[in-house]
C-alpha cells in the first residue's frame, strides 16, 4: 500500500497558515483529492477549528484536534495521524501552532508504527512579510523561540512570503534576502491571503484509492490544550532555554471569556489592542459587536484588526497570545478599556 503523503504547514503566529490551509483544501477538492487535517492551537479555544468548520463546509475534510504537537509527544502526534489514516485520505495536512518546529512531526512520522504508512510530501512555511524582519530583535532574549523560527525556515521546501499586500517591494526583497540566508533551496512565492499557484505543493498528489477502515467521520473534536506553566493559570508557556526540537518558549496564551450579554465596541477594542503596553502578538476569538446581529470573528495580527460576521454558535471569548504577558494586568486593562 502506498504511503499517504503529509504536508506540514508551519509559520509564526498570524502569518497566514489557516488562510493557506483553506486555499489548499479548496484546490484539493477541485482535484478530487480528499484531505484529512490535523491541526492544533495555542490556548484553550479552538478558533481555527471553528473557522475551518464554517469555511470548509461541504468539503471532504476530516479534522482531528487532539495532538499536542507543542510538546514533542511523538505518541500523541502519531496517534492522531493513525486515526486520520483510518479514513483513507489522499493527503494529510498538518497545521502547526505558530511556535512549533516542523521537525517534531517529521520525527513522529519516523516512528515504527507510521514509517511505512506516511511519507513527508513537503513542508510549507508561511512568513509574515510585514513582521518577519523584526522577530530576531523582538525575541533576541528567547533562544528557544529564535531557534524554532529559524528551523521553520531552514527545513521548508516551499516558503510563502505572505501579506505582500502590506509591504512595499524593497521590503519584500529584504525578506527574501533573510530567507535565503537560512534556506537557499526552497521555492519562494510572494502571496496575498495564501493565494499562489499551488502546483508546487500539491501538483504531484494523486488519489490513493485506499480503503477506509472506519466510517466514523471526525468532525470538530473539542480543543485539546494544556497548561505548560502552572503559575500562569490559563496561560500556556514553557521556558526551556535549550534549543532542541521542543517548540514552546516564552509565548503565552490568555483566554478572556466574554458573556453573551456583552456587546463590544469595535473602535474601543481596536484601540486597546493596538495601544496596550502588553506584548500581544496575536488575538483571536468570537465576540458580539455593537450594531451587529450575528457573532463576529475577531482576528488581530500585525497590529491590524479584522472582524467578520459569522454563524458561530458557541461561547464568546478572546484568546490573547504574546510574550511576557501579565495576566492580571491584562484582564484589568480589558475591564477598564473595553468593557467598562
Ligand atoms: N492583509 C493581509 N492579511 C492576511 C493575509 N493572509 C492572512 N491575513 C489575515 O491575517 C490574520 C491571520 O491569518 P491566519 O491565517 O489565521 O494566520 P495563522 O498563521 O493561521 O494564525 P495562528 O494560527 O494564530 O498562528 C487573519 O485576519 C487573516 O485574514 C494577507 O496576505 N494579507
Amino acid at each position: 500500500m502506498k504511503p499517504t503523503p503529509v504536508i506540514i504547514i508551519s509559520g509564526f503566529l498570524g502569518s497566514g497558515k489557516t488562510t493557506l490551509l483553506l486555499e489548499l483544501i479548496k484546490d484539493l477538492n477541485a482535484r478530487n483529492l480528499k484531505p484529512a487535517i490535523l491541526m492544533n492551537e495555542l490556548g484553550k479555544a479552538d478558533v481555527d477549528g471553528s473557522i475551518l468548520a464554517e469555511s470548509a463546509q461541504g468539503l471532504p475534510v476530516e479534522k482531528r484536534f487532539d495532538g499536542c504537537i507543542c510538546c514533542s509527544k511523538k505518541s500523541e502526534i502519531s496517534g492522531a495521524l493513525q486515526s486520520l489514516l483510518d479514513l483513507a485520505p489522499d493527503v494529510i495536512l498538518v497545521e502547526l501552532t505558530g511556535v512549533a518546529n516542523p521537525e517534531e512531526v517529521v520525527d513522529a512520522m519516523a516512528e515504527p508504527e507510521l514509517i511505512d504508512k506516511v511519507m513527508l510530501h513537503n513542508i510549507v512555511t508561511v512568513v509574515d512579510a510585514e513582521h518577519v524582519l523584526e522577530y530576531n530583535s523582538i525575541f533576541s532574549a528567547d533562544k528557544q523561540l529564535v531557534y524554532t523560527l529559524r528551523r521553520q525556515l531552514e527545513v521548508a521546501d516551499v516558503i510563502l512570503v505572505n501579506k505582500q499586500d502590506l509591504v512595499p517591494y524593497p521590503h519584500l526583497s529584504k525578506v527574501h534576502h533573510l530567507i535565503k540566508k537560512y534556506n537557499d533551496t526552497a521555492q519562494i512565492f510572494n502571496t496575498t491571503l495564501g493565494k499562489f499557484n499551488q502546483e508546487a505543493v500539491i501538483g504531484a498528489l494523486r488519489p490513493l484509492h485506499h480503503q477506509a477502515k472506519t466510517t466514523v467521520r471526525f468532525n470538530i473534536v473539542s480543543a485539546h490544550s494544556h497548561t505548560h506553566h502552572p503559575h500562569h493559570g490559563s496561560a500556556s508557556s514553557s521556558r526551556s532555554e535549550q534549543p532542541g526540537h521542543a517548540s514552546f518558549s516564552r509565548i503565552q496564551t490568555i483566554m478572556i471569556p466574554i458573556s453573551r450579554q456583552t456587546a463590544l465596541s469595535l473602535p474601543r477594542l481596536t484601540k486597546w489592542l493596538k495601544t496596550t503596553g502588553q506584548h500581544v502578538l496575536r488575538a483571536k476569538g468570537y465576540v458580539a459587536l455593537k450594531g451587529s446581529s450575528t457573532p463576529s470573528l475577531i482576528q488581530f495580527s500585525g497590529k491590524q484588526l479584522r472582524s467578520e460576521s459569522t454563524a458561530y454558535t458557541g461561547a464568546y471569548y478572546l484568546v490573547m497570545i504574546g510574550y511576557e504577558l501579565d495576566e492580571r494586568a491584562l484582564l484589568q486593562e480589558w475591564q477598564a478599556n473595553v468593557i467598562a
